[in-house]
């Protein structure tokens, strides 16, 4: 670690000074969070090495200013009037199934929020980079990298990309096919790629909520969750409540008071707030809290359980010297988060918990089910490796202000096959519609995560003694997974992740081949479905961009307004 003995010693005096102080920031409103974000970089050094407090100071007003454009963004609709991202917008993009309703809110969203961002960003890199300078970075990529303490980490990453590419490129043929049958297929590009707004997900980076679409079996079960917690009057409290007993059933703590006194569970009335869900540890062993607007949907319920699972994480750590006081690595603080989601969705525990009436037995049903993670779990893929693809070579100088908007859409075209469904400029700045961009959180680790996360299930499934097949295993009640878990957590980040990745696979690589074996059925299932499909698309974006009838007869009422206009005018 790039500290000597008695800096840290400094700094660990500093950040427990920092870390009480953080818990009095904090109670304005739950509101520094760049404050504390900052402290947990001077943990690992990084920019504080800098002695210029105006660099810092710098550094930290634009990250405020930047989440406080992505707090305040809103769209207005003649039809709904004006609506904030959570939860007017991302209401209307799960669930509308109108192509021009959700063109307006996938382009309304990035008017009013990375497009706003784009000067301050440029200033925020460049102060970044020039702190890091003083830990000896070249850049601030490279010290992010640093966390993952494998000089290979960049090609291991693609690697592992490289293998899982072919289950995605299946997935999104299926996707495509589909969706073409509810859209038309004179909406989609020659190229291969689907318009970037209609996968019920803002930033397309998970698909699970136009699975309704996409129903491999309609006449088999599925779970629909939302439905069911609605039905069952589920209410916030209760949605919590029902996460932390899946954690206790394994052996872990309950929520501490702090936790249920200091957390945000909901959206406040009376001021703006960054919304996007968020879980944070105020290094006192005792004051853990979640910040989300959580409202009673399965996606909700599911981020629930993800923010709780760092929760979990920070409390097995706490007996840890402050230092220590992290993930092995961040893709394994973000694969504890989500590890329980792999157990909690099964049809399994939806019945345990009685979101479902009968387990189905029928293969049907296990593709239904099958699909439905992999809308999650697998379309994140390239979504989760792309970002800090973008953000590294933003970091190293290989992209900058003129070419921002280009990158971001090259890579958005190859990797994962998507395309803008209107025309973009360097006017508009679109990885600013994305939190973590402006909230300066690195992304990387939740593709590390949503591998390792597999690995995890399948030694944590095994150590159960789980005999179903990997995808309907659910470790709900079984304290032996959780202890071989624990073992992990309470390691901190005090030894290298390679050590922690043993303690629960006996392994100490990254491997794709959990995640691959869980989704088998699957591919052989989407591999029957696309023998008439051209699978893939062409690696660089479309040049034309398909416009839907009406945004087209738009354009030509619009041509033939002018051409009067001209001839008035003219013979006037
Ligand atoms: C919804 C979730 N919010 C993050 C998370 O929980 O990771 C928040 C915001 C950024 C970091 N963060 C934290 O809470 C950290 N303090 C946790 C920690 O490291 O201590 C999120 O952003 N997710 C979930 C899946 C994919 C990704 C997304 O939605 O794109
Ligand atoms: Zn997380």
């Amino acid at each position: 670690v790039h500290m000597t003995t008695n800096s840290t010693l400094q700094m660990a005096e500093f950040d427990k000074e920092a870390a009480k102080n953080a818990s009095t920031f904090a109670h304005d409103g739950f509101g520094n969070a760049t404050l504390k974000r900052l402290f947990k970089k001077i943990v690992n050094i990084g920019f504080a090495a800098t002695n210029d407090s105006e660099q810092l100071k710098a550094i930290s007003n634009l990250e405020a200013d930047l989440t406080g454009i992505y707090s305040k963004g809103k769209v207005c609709l003649e039809s709904k009037g004006c609506l904030q991202l959570e939860p007017g917008l991302t209401d209307i993009i799960t669930n509308s199934r109108s192509y021009e309703e959700l063109l307006a809110v996938w382009k309304g969203w990035r008017d009013a929020s990375g497009k706003l961002m784009r000067t301050k960003y440029t200033d925020f890199v460049k102060a970044m980079n020039a702190a890091i300078k003083f830990s000896g970075f070249n850049d601030t990529g490279e010290y992010w990298r640093s966390w993952y303490e494998t000089p290979t980490f960049e090609q291991d990453v693609r690697t592992l990309f490289e293998e899982l590419e072919p289950l995605y490129v299946e997935l999104h043929a299926y996707v495509r096919k589909r969706l073409k049958e509810k859209y038309g297929k004179d909406m989609f590009p020659e190229t291969g790629h689907i318009p970037a707004h209609l996968f019920g997900n803002m930033w397309a980076q998970q698909w699970s909520n136009i699975y309704d679409l996409l129903v491999p079996f309609p006449g088999a079960s599925s779970v629909d969750i939302t439905a069911k917690m609605k039905e069952q009057n589920y209410n916030v409290t209760h949605m919590y409540r029902v996460a932390e007993d899946f954690f206790m059933s394994i052996g872990m703590e309950k929520m501490t008071d702090a936790f249920w006194q200091n957390s945000m569970l909901v959206k406040p009335t009376d001021r703006d707030v960054v919304c996007h869900a968020s879980a944070w540890d105020f290094y006192d062993e005792n004051d853990f809290r979640i910040k989300q607007c959580t409202s009673v949907t399965e996606d909700q319920l599911l981020t629930v359980h993800h923010e709780m699972g760092h929760i979990v994480y920070f409390q097995n750590y706490r007996h840890q010297p402050r230092l220590f006081r992290g993930g092995a690595n961040p893709g394994f603080h973000e694969g504890m988060a989500d590890i329980v989601s792999l157990s909690f969705q099964t049809p399994e525990h939806m019945k345990v918990i009685g979101l479902l009436d009968e387990v189905p037995q029928d293969s049907d049903s296990d593709i239904n089910f099958l699909l439905k993670m992999a809308l999650d779990k697998v379309a994140f893929l390239p979504f989760g490796y792309l970002i800090d693809q973008w953000r590294w070579s933003v970091f190293r100088g290989d992209t900058n202000s003129s070419n921002y908007n280009q990158h971001w859409w090259d890579l958005r075209c190859r990797f994962q096959g998507i395309s803008s469904p209107v025309k973009r400029t360097e006017e508009d700045f679109d990885p600013g519609a994305k939190y973590h961009i402006p909230g300066n959180t690195p992304y990387i680790r939740y593709f590390v995560s949503f591998v390792v996360q597999f690995q995890w299930h399948e030694a944590l499934c095994r150590e159960a003694g789980n005999t179903r097949p990997l995808h309907r295993c659910d470790i709900y009640n079984n304290t032996n997974a959780g202890n071989k878990l624990r073992e992990m957590l309470r390691m901190g980040s005090s030894k290298p992740w390679q050590d922690a990745m043993e303690a629960i696979t006996g392994q100490r690589t990254m491997s794709a081949k959990p995640l691959v074996n869980y989704f088998d059925p699957l591919l052989k299932w989407l591999k029957e479905q696309n023998k008439e499909e051209n699978t893939g698309w062409s690696a660089s974006c479309p040049s034309s961009i398909p416009t839907p009838s009406a945004l087209a007869a738009g354009s030509a009422n619009l041509f033939i307004s002018i051409t009067c206009f001209v001839l008035c005018v003219f013979f006037a």
